[in-house]
């Protein structure tokens, strides 16, 4: 069982289905990870504890998905030092668009590494992840190396008529 390095939180287990893209490419990755709900504005004495204890705990990058008033990723960025990925949740009534604007406009100081809305940046957020990851983790590096030449190669140099 890998060692957990990242958290992977959320504002609602609605969230999930959006995020469990992240989950899949740290588990492609070997990287270990725990899953939390973290709600801003439902929870909040949990996000307080949660960001205050991250660091202690071992954990070294969080992933924070939320949808519409998407204060999670930066009300966790102001609780912990450790690196912040955001993952826009898309919406029913703005599409995403409210949980992007949400998440990257973020004040001088407190940053959040934004990522695309919905599924796909949810699956990036887990590759970026590994990525800061692997700065310090050479076997971990050399595995990110061979799933993106794998990656690469699985792409078509012509399309199907
Ligand atoms: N944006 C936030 C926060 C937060 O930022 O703290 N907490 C919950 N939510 C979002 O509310 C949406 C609807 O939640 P429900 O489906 O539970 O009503 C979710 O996308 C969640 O991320």
């Amino acid at each position: 069982m890998a060692e957990t390095r990242v958290g992977i939180i959320m504002g609602s287990q609605s969230d999930w289905p959006t995020m469990q893209g992240a989950a899949e490419s740290l588990d492609t990755l070997g990287v270990g990870y725990e899953t939390r709900i973290v709600s801003a504005h439902r929870t909040p004495d949990r996000l307080w504890d949660y960001g205050m204890t991250a660091a202690e705990r071992g954990l070294q990058v969080i992933i924070a998905g939320a949808g519409g008033a998407a204060h999670l990723p930066g009300m966790m960025a102001s609780k912990t030092r450790l690196p912040v990925i955001g993952v826009p949740v898309q919406t029913k009534a703005l599409s995403g668009v409210d949980s992007l604007y949400s998440i990257v406009q973020m004040p001088r100081g407190y940053p959040v590494a934004t990522m695309a809305i919905g599924a796909a940046g949810a699956v990036n957020a887990g590759l970026m992840a590994a990525g800061i990851l692997a700065l310090g983790d050479a076997a971990l590096a050399e595995r990110l190396e061979r799933w993106r030449a794998a990656l690469s190669a699985s792409i078509p140099e012509t399309p199907e008529a």
